[in-house]
């Protein structure tokens, strides 16, 4: 498939921003998993990884990756991870995958963010793809209702609990013209973990993949 072609594309190019005996953030998704592949050929010179999630931890381990608790960590100098959506001022939607809460305690850690993305994710306004929301579980409709006040059409993801046991809301048609203050708000509501809004702290750097193995890289 061709959009593989350009995730592989960007994920391989990232391995030129890993330092030599570092710690490694990883993030979550399918663009990741071709990340994960490649930085196992590089294995021998990192020290090892913090994952953002149960399946990159498992992927990772599968490939001989020691995987370290973030708190067993001082620096991270660098972190890995796709997007559901990225605008040209390297702010992004998150969370497709579930994993929004702990990718951004990781990047939060990280000095630098390394986004890895395929051309489909490059959207002019954020919030054509669905802003996924971690809530905790019994405030789901207390939450549900402010993000109606905030504009969206929050619906609640089936089948879906978090790794840190919490459920997703799905926010349809808000067009986030001020990703920062949409980011606050939501925060600010007593029962969300996290939202998927990466505006405060953004990707420093985003590699845009193409099918023919050209990547366009964008830096902030
Ligand atoms: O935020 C994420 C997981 O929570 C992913 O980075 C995002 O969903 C992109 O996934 P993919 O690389 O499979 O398109």
């Amino acid at each position: 498939m061709s959009q593989n072609l350009a995730k592989q594309a960007a994920a391989r190019a990232a391995i030129k921003y890993i330092e030599d005996d570092s710690i490694v953030g990883v993030g979550t998704g399918s663009t990741v998993n071709f990340f994960i592949d490649a930085l196992a050929e590089i294995k021998g010179r990192i020290e090892g990884a913090v994952s953002s999630s149960e399946a990159s931890t498992e992927r990772l381990k599968s490939h001989g990756i020691p995987v370290y608790d973030l708190n067993a960590v001082d620096s991270i100098p660098v972190y890995v991870d796709g997007a559901d959506e990225s605008n040209r001022y390297l702010q992004l939607i998150k969370g497709g995958g579930a994993a929004l809460t702990r990718e951004k305690i990781v990047t939060a850690v990280a000095e630098k963010f390394v986004c890895i993305a395929d051309p489909s994710k490059v959207v002019g306004c954020l919030g054509e793809f669905p802003l996924p929301v971690e809530v905790i579980p019994m405030a789901r409709s207390h939450v549900a209702r402010q993000l109606v006040k905030l504009g969206g059409d929050p619906v609640y993801r089936e089948g879906v609990i978090t790794d840190n046991g919490n459920i997703i809301l799905d926010v349809y048609n808000m067009k986030i013209e001020k990703p920062i203050e949409m980011e606050t708000a939501i925060n600010q509501i007593v029962g969300v973990v996290t939202n998927g809004l990466f505006a405060e702290k953004g990707a420093d750097v985003l590699l845009i993949g193409k099918e023919d193995g050209e990547v366009e890289i964008l830096t902030k």
